[in-house]
């Protein structure tokens, strides 16, 4: 499973929490992310996370390209819904990018909960087929 992890700044305590809490699920996943948020999840919970570019120079728009070409089965995107962002036509992009490709996209804590539970499923499904 490939999975992109991106926040915003006043949500990447948060981000780190949540990668902590699902740190064996996410360790068996191929792990991409946002320059800063990627760094501070490998630095903080000891994840192996291809760091891409921060997101206001480009990070998003490299994500969306992972999608783009089919090289990301979902995204975490820990939004900040309150602050303004320098480079909010990037991340609609990205945002228009996972729904031109149907992949699947959390935004906010719940929905990234939603997703890890269908990840674990899967994990289960493959790894019980591998042992049969
Ligand atoms: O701005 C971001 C997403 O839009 C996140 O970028 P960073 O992870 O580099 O802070």
């Amino acid at each position: 499973m490939r999975i992109a992890l991106i926040a915003h700044d006043e949500k990447k305590a948060e981000m780190i929490e949540f990668a902590k809490t699902h740190k064996d699920l996410l360790a068996q996943c191929e792990l991409t992310g946002t320059g800063t948020t990627g760094k501070l999840i490998k630095q903080h919970v000891g994840l192996n996370v291809q760091a891409l570019l921060s997101g206001p120079i480009g990070g998003d728009q490299q994500i969306g390209s992972l999608v783009a070409t089919q090289n990301l089965d979902m995204i975490i995107f820990m939004r900040d819904p309150l602050t303004a962002q320098a480079h909010e036509p990037d991340i609609a992009a990205l945002l228009r990018v996972c729904d031109v490709h149907n992949v699947p996209l959390a935004t906010n804590r719940k929905s990234a909960e939603i997703l890890m539970a269908y990840v674990k499923l899967c994990l289960e499904e493959q790894n019980d087929s591998s042992n049969s």
